[in-house]
């Protein structure tokens, strides 16, 4: 049954079945994964896009709250070849679109051939092509969100493990996984998530050991913020960051970042350090990549598909950022030791 349309760059548009109604727009792009779909979808990096899942059938074992990476779910919109009932009474609850029955291999190949793109969606009962090519119309490039940080970040500091014994971690919230905080408290540190656009003062009255810029959505040159914070204390604190983080990080000390064809997303992304010459699989979600590291930072991880950079390293000034997800959920775990060596760049 046709209950629901999905608009695509260039004003086309497929039919679909209606699982949560609604109407939505957003930065068309797919994740390969083929588990995580509760994690992926409370994914904070996902803001303002429709996640399509190349993966047949999402949903297989259920929906539970502590797989969760934030309090709700981030994407506009879902399309998917099937999603269970368990998952589209989760986002009914949510108010988040979604549909399927459609066919995804077909539209995984076009975002593969043609980008990222523009998308427009209208689902259920009443929902008519006009309403998702509405939607389409109005969709703006992801680089036009510019304050996406306000609508993903803490509006206030929140202290996790207070009194540990571990290093004080100023965490930069640009839309942060809850996993980055929890990989951080496991092993002792005491994490303090901070706003996205938190000053240079406020920083130097924290007096933090560690500086942490989080993952996040949409452009990081729209995180001008947090690129200060780095610029003001590069060599004075040690500095780490993850996926959004890299790519400030990159831009702050001279580098530049530039948006990919369709980006990388899933669970099983090869990466290769270039000092051991090791490769292990990892998490990714991004659609930005790092263009030029710059003269401060040497690219020590590259991706082994198509050699753009996944870690960035200053041994003399203690920065270790990574483009991937090291602290996984969902994906494979090869990679949690990255938090072991960003808090051994403390002592
Ligand atoms: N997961 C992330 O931090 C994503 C970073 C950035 N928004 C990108 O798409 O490249």
């Amino acid at each position: 049954m046709t209950d629901a349309y999905v608009a695509l760059e260039g004003e086309r548009v497929v039919e679909a079945r209606a699982r949560s109604p609604g109407t939505a727009r957003g930065e068309l792009v797919f994740t390969t994964a083929y588990t995580g779909y509760e994690e992926s979808l409370t994914d904070p990096s996902y803001e303002e896009q429709i996640l399509t899942f190349s993966y047949p059938l999402i949903g297989n074992y259920g929906v539970r709250e502590e797989r969760f990476e934030s309090d709700r779910v981030h994407p506009r919109a879902v399309v998917a070849r099937e999603l269970t009932d368990d998952v589209a009474e989760w986002l009914q609850t949510e108010g988040r679109p979604a549909v399927d029955h459609i066919d995804t291999r077909e539209l995984v190949t076009e975002i593969r051939d043609e980008g990222a793109m523009k998308c427009g969606i209208a689902a259920g009962e009443d929902a008519t092509e006009e309403d998702a090519l509405a939607e389409l119309r109005q969709c703006k490039h992801m680089s036009d969100h510019a304050d996406i940080g306000n609508q993903v970040s803490v509006s206030e500091p929140v202290v996790y493990n207070e009194g540990g014994d571990g290093p004080d971690v100023a965490l930069i919230d640009c839309g942060a996984k809850g996993s980055i905080q929890e990989s951080l408290v496991e092993r002792d540190a005491v994490v303090h998530v901070l706003p996205y656009d938190t000053t240079p003062e406020a920083v130097q009255d924290l007096d933090p050991d560690l500086l942490f810029i989080s993952n996040g959505p949409g452009d990081p040159e729209n995180f001008e913020a947090a690129a200060e914070l780095v610029d003001e204390y590069v060599g004075d604190l040690p500095l780490a960051g993850i996926c959004l983080g890299q790519q400030v990080v990159a831009n702050a000390l001279g580098g530049d970042t530039e948006k990919m064809e369709f980006g990388h997303r899933g669970v099983n992304q090869p990466v290769r350090d270039l000092r051991t010459d090791q490769v292990v699989m990892t998490t990714q979600n991004h659609g930005y990549t790092v263009a030029d590291p710059g003269e401060t930072l040497e690219v020590t991880q590259i991706n082994v598909n198509d050699d753009t950079p996944e870690g960035l390293e200053n041994d003399d000034l203690n920065i270790i950022t990574r483009q991937y997800h090291p602290e996984a959920n969902p994906g494979p775990n090869d990679s949690l030791a990255f938090f072991d060596d960003v808090l051994a760049l403390v002592e």
